[in-house]
């Protein structure tokens, strides 16, 4: 409604140049300088990261005193689950076999890393305030409320992984035992203290907590650690945005972080004080008499509301060609095959196990945001798509949920989903509901769903045999040995919907091409005879390609629409091959 007064009061950063031209594109494509200064930034981060290593040592995880254990002592000894890497991200950084493919762009991603969190002011808000936080040397903290001490700190390991992948050092992390979170600072006052002095001594320049904060709990909890605090919420938006490559992935990882900025607006404005230079250049007059602040952020205000209604349209856009996309698969009838699950559990190695993909494979959370599809067929030559998803995570912020419901939307539309767990992880039942909770939201729950237990060669027997009690389909496997891909893929072909119009046919010698489609993989050949007229032939295929063999039906019923077929033998599937189906066929007086 506010967007009348749009032009006159847009600055020289407008919406219309800054377009798609991110911090880390530009560093790509830009001019010398550009590249030179991000080389120089890069550097200069990895050097503070080689130097933190030493401190990073003494990452530790301090428990409430309160909670402490009898004569558990306070200091140098506290409680340390953080030490070293973190959990998610196990020690596997290094180990890469041929099954996770072609590694090429980790290489790219890993230059481009943190570009954004190193640049210097950004110029316009639209490119979303938040990603010039300076998240390198990041002091984590999380509230423990209810269920055992081992759950808080698995949520705050996994925190801390995520904390890496956004390319910050960790270098401590605590957990307050209260109910319920303060309504002012999120933390007791008390806890909040101590997390200042931890901040100001070890140098760290970001909190991050481990739960959504209300925009006054993150001002309030700012007001005390005197540094900058976002919520895991923020801190997921922002590895999204750092991973999304596809123009389609940009703008919901866009669409997302401005959503989330929108309420968070004002006290983002003070803490960073994006206000003081504000002034909206000569262009601003009119709006002289309110406070600068205020205008300020209003400005902003409508700019991102004009900025999403764009990519809201971008993304609407961009729906129609994977919609035919889907379509085509859809009247071509091929099985589709969504592979989904937590992340990190192993889905793109898997797909690069299945299909030789070459699928981009890191030890990193969220290393996939854009879905590739890929062909692959059954053992015994049915074909189908495979399609790698966006990793879930607890908590995946909503709007994330939302700005990528186009691309979840493929795995509810799949036959079949291989829900890829990591097996190796102390608790995957907590991931296993995390991930069914999204699929629930974008309408995923009823398509089938295989357990897939990834990491076999990792897995603690006691953790698979828990799992397999509680689930009906699973199967124990890992990409990097091979060890179950067998059986998998013998799964998945018995899981998949197959062809099912049974017909018999007399393809002349002429339409040769005719035949080799049917030894494509859409078809399943029942027996093949070489007869004078031409190749004998009874298949089961789609009823797409059953429609354009009509002509050669010798036998089978007066159209090949009717699922069931009208000869006996046919029914029976397989067995249909023996001889008395051939001298049957072949006795039928219709058949030259
Ligand atoms: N030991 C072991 N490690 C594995 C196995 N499968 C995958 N990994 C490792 O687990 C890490 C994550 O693998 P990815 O295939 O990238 O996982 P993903 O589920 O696609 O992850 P996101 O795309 O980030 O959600 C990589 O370091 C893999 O090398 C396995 O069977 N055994
Ligand atoms: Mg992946």
């Amino acid at each position: 409604m506010t967007n009348t007064h749009q032009d006159n009061t847009t600055p020289s950063t407008g919406d219309e140049q800054h377009e798609d031209i991110t911090p880390a594109a530009a560093a790509v494509s830009g001019d010398q300088a550009s590249v030179d200064a991000t080389i120089e930034r890069i550097l200069a981060a990895d050097e503070a990261r080689a130097e933190t290593v030493t401190r990073s040592a003494r990452t530790r995880f301090v428990a409430d005193p309160a909670h402490r254990r009898e004569g558990e002592a306070a200091g140098p000894d506290r409680r340390s689950v953080l030490d070293g890497q973190a959990r998610e991200l196990s020690d596997l950084r290094t180990q890469h076999t041929e099954a996770d493919g072609d590694q090429f762009d980790l290489l790219e991603r890993r230059s481009l890393r943190r570009v954004e969190g190193l640049s210097t002011e950004l110029e316009d808000v639209s490119e979303v305030e938040y990603r010039q936080l300076r998240l390198e040397r990041v002091v984590l903290a999380g509230l423990w409320s209810d269920g055992p001490i081992a759950e808080a700190e698995h949520s705050l390991r996994e925190l801390a992984a995520l904390a890496e992948t956004a390319g910050s050092t960790v270098l401590d992390g605590f957990v307050q035992r209260r109910a319920t979170p303060d309504p002012g600072t999120f933390f007791g006052s008390g806890k909040a203290e101590q997390i200042r002095q931890a901040v100001a001594e070890l140098g760290a320049d970001t909190v991050v907590v481990d739960s959504e904060l209300a925009p006054s709990q993150r001002r309030g909890l700012e007001d005390i650690v005197k540094v900058k605090v976002i919520d895991r919420t923020g801190l997921i938006l922002d590895i999204f945005a750092q991973h999304a490559k596809s123009r389609e992935g940009k703008a919901q990882v866009e669409l997302a972080q401005l959503e989330y900025l929108l309420p968070r607006l004002r006290g983002w404005g003070e803490s960073m004080s994006r206000q003081a230079g504000g002034q909206v250049g000569g262009a601003g007059a009119g709006m002289g008499s309110r406070g600068p602040g205020e205008t300020k952020i209003e400005l902003d205000r409508r700019r991102i509301n004009t900025r999403m209604a764009k990519l809201r349209k971008q993304i609407a856009g961009m729906k129609p060609a994977r919609d035919a996309k889907r379509a085509n698969r859809r009247r071509n009838a091929v099985p589709s095959v969504a592979i989904a699950g937590y992340t990190n559990a192993g889905k793109s190695s898997l797909l690069n196990r299945l299909t030789d993909a070459g699928v981009l494979v890191e030890n990193a959370l969220f290393a996939t945001l854009d879905p590739t599809v890929r062909k692959a067929v059954t053992p015994d030559g049915i074909g189908y798509t495979l399609s790698d998803t966006v990793g879930f995570v607890r908590q995946l912020p909503t709007q994330l949920v939302e700005a990528f419901r186009s691309t979840l939307e493929e795995v509810a539309d799949a036959d079949l989903i291989l829900h890829v767990v990591d097996a190796s992880h102390p608790e995957p039942e907590g991931q296993i509901s995390a991930v069914r909770k999204v699929l629930a939201d974008v309408d995923a729950h009823e398509v089938p769903e295989i357990i897939v237990l990834n990491k076999a060669d990792m897995a603690d027997d006691v953790v698979i045999e828990r799992i397999r009690r509680r689930e009906s389909r699973t199967v124990l496997v890992s990409a990097h040995t091979g060890q179950g891909v067998d059986d998998l893929r013998e799964l998945i072909s018995e899981s998949i919907p197959r062809p099912d119009v049974a017909l018999e046919l007399l393809v002349p010698y002429a339409a040769g091409d005719l035949v080799s489609r049917l030894h494509g993989s859409d078809a399943e050949i029942l027996s093949t005879e070489y007869q004078a007229e031409g190749t004998r032939m009874s298949v089961r295929v789609r009823p797409e390609l059953a429609a354009e063999l009509q002509e050669h039906v010798v036998a089978g019923g007066p159209t090949a629409s009717g699922d069931a077929p009208a000869e006996g033998p046919d029914a029976e599937g397989p067995d249909a091959e023996g001889p008395d189906a051939d001298a049957e066929a072949t006795d039928e007086p219709g058949a030259a």
